[in-house]
């Protein structure tokens, strides 16, 4: 089975309404027409997914969110449940992202917000990576193998896994492609051969290539580089 790619926009605390067109930025520049063989997700800001979707619902780009409370609703001030973000035009949802693993986020919470992802419908997006400290001590393997089995539910099926070295993430630095290519590897073997897994941390025009043409790299989650629609298409194009 061939995994579509995804090429998946993480906006993380960036951007304000006059954002929500931005899908249809993409699509000017990567027409929809040149693209059938990916999938392309925009996660802005949970306050943007439900303009986001008013305006641009027509074109064929998803929309994610970010997180997603680990309760299905109740007294929690602030907080959003899958379900409300999956009626706002949320298609995936991005969980346990190291930033929001070092807020406290456990594997064991992770899991759960999975199990609520799965309910309101929206596609897992669930990141792992180790820290620089656990890559140089040789143990990367073994904290994301130890991530992932704490991280997904017995029997989870249509996810998708993004493995995000830490040290990689908005800092200019991008692991090897052949560091990449025995991670995605080595998680290939723990997930089995349906799950689409990306790579995320510095990815840009410029690196793309290297990284998406590895075999088990089905596409990648992009930060600073995603939040134009120029460098997004210009990776997108590389997928
Ligand atoms: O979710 C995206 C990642 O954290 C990567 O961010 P970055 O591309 O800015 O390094």
């Amino acid at each position: 089975m061939t995994l579509k790619p995804l090429i998946a926009a993480n906006w993380k605390m960036h951007g304000d309404m006059s954002w929500c067109d931005k899908p249809y930025d993409f699509a000017d520049i990567y027409p929809p027409t040149e693209r059938e063989h990916l999938d392309v997700l925009i996660c802005p800001p949970a306050v943007l997914i439900f303009p986001m979707m008013e305006k641009c619902g027509g074109t064929d780009i998803w929309l994610g969110a970010q997180t997603c409370h680990k309760e299905k609703k109740g007294a929690h001030t602030g907080e959003m449940s899958a379900e409300m973000l999956a009626s706002a035009g949320a298609d995936y949802v991005i969980l346990g992202h190291s930033e929001r693993r070092a807020m406290g986020e456990s594997s064991a919470d992770i899991r759960v917000r999975v199990e609520r992802a799965k309910e309101a419908d929206l596609i897992p997006i669930i990141c792992v990576g180790e820290s620089l400290k656990e890559r140089e001590s040789g143990d990367a393997e073994a904290v994301v193998g130890t991530q992932l089995k704490a991280s997904l539910p017995e029997g989870l099926t249509d996810y998708v896994i993004a493995y995000e070295p830490i040290w990689a993430i908005g800092t200019g630095m991008t692991a090897t492609p052949d560091d990449v290519d025995a991670m995605h590897r080595f998680i290939r073997g723990e997930v089995g051969p349906n799950v689409r897994i990306l790579y995320g941390g510095s990815v840009k025009p410029a690196n793309a290539k290297a990284l998406l043409s590895i075999p088990d790299v089905n596409g990648a989650l992009i930060g600073g580089a995603g939040l134009e629609m120029e460098s997004l298409a210009e990776i997108a194009r590389l997928a």
